[in-house]
């Protein structure tokens, strides 16, 4: 796999329940395509590598990825440390699966902007998108001692490393539909993300 960033594995996380939309959020169809492909195509072009987590490989078999089952199950973060525990690069790029326009300049922006930092973490209208964010090794340990307290509120995370927020100034022109942080939680997301 060519890409700009070998030394950044994308992580698509593919746990979690879809309790509020009802069906499996990956699989959701947008103009032909589910939306879990829509990831992986920005994750194929910005990062060296890819890994799912999450916790039904059956339901990804087709897409012969490498897939890892949460280590601490039942929250976003618990993903985000699985991730970032089996990457053998030195950093990944969360994604979550359920964004519809996953837009990988801004990827490149913030995997740019890393420097000595250990998280890079967009903030948009809606604050901080823990999920669309660099995360390099060195947050594995404060991520395990939240997980080991029950504290899953990845934000609480960012004063325990050298975190990078990206204000959404920066990102603006590189998001100039506004829709890049936008995810579908519900069905009535999933209409209107069907009418753009
Ligand atoms: N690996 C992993 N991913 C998760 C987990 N919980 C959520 N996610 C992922 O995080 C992203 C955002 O998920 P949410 O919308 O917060 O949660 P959800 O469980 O998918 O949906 P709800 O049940 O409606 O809250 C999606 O890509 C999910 O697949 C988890 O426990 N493990």
């Amino acid at each position: 796999m060519s890409s700009s960033n070998p030394d950044i594995t994308g992580v698509i996380l593919v746990g979690g329940q879809s309790r509020r939309m009802g069906t499996d959020k990956a699989f959701l169809d947008l103009d032909g395509r589910p939306l879990i492909e829509r990831a992986l195509e920005v994750c194929r072009e910005v990062c060296g590598t890819v890994l799912l987590v999450g916790n039904r490989p059956e339901r990804f078999g087709a897409y012969a990825l490498p897939m890892v089952a949460d280590i601490y199950p039942g929250s976003s973060l618990g993903g985000l440390y699985t991730g970032l525990s089996h990457a053998i690069t030195p950093a990944i790029f969360a994604i979550p699966c359920d964004i519809p326009f996953p837009n990988a300049a801004i990827m490149q922006y913030l995997i740019s902007r890393r420097d000595d930092y250990d998280a890079v973490v967009p903030i948009t209208a809606h604050g901080a998108e823990p999920l669309f964010a660099v995360y390099a090794k060195a947050c594995l340990e404060p991520m395990r001692q939240m997980l080991e307290t029950g504290n899953v509120r990845i934000n609480d995370l960012y004063s325990h490393v050298r975190t990078r927020y990206v204000e959404k100034a920066e990102l603006n022109a590189l998001d100039p539909s506004g829709t890049s942080f936008l995810n579908l939680n519900t069905p009535d997301d999933y209409e209107r993300a069907r009418g753009k």
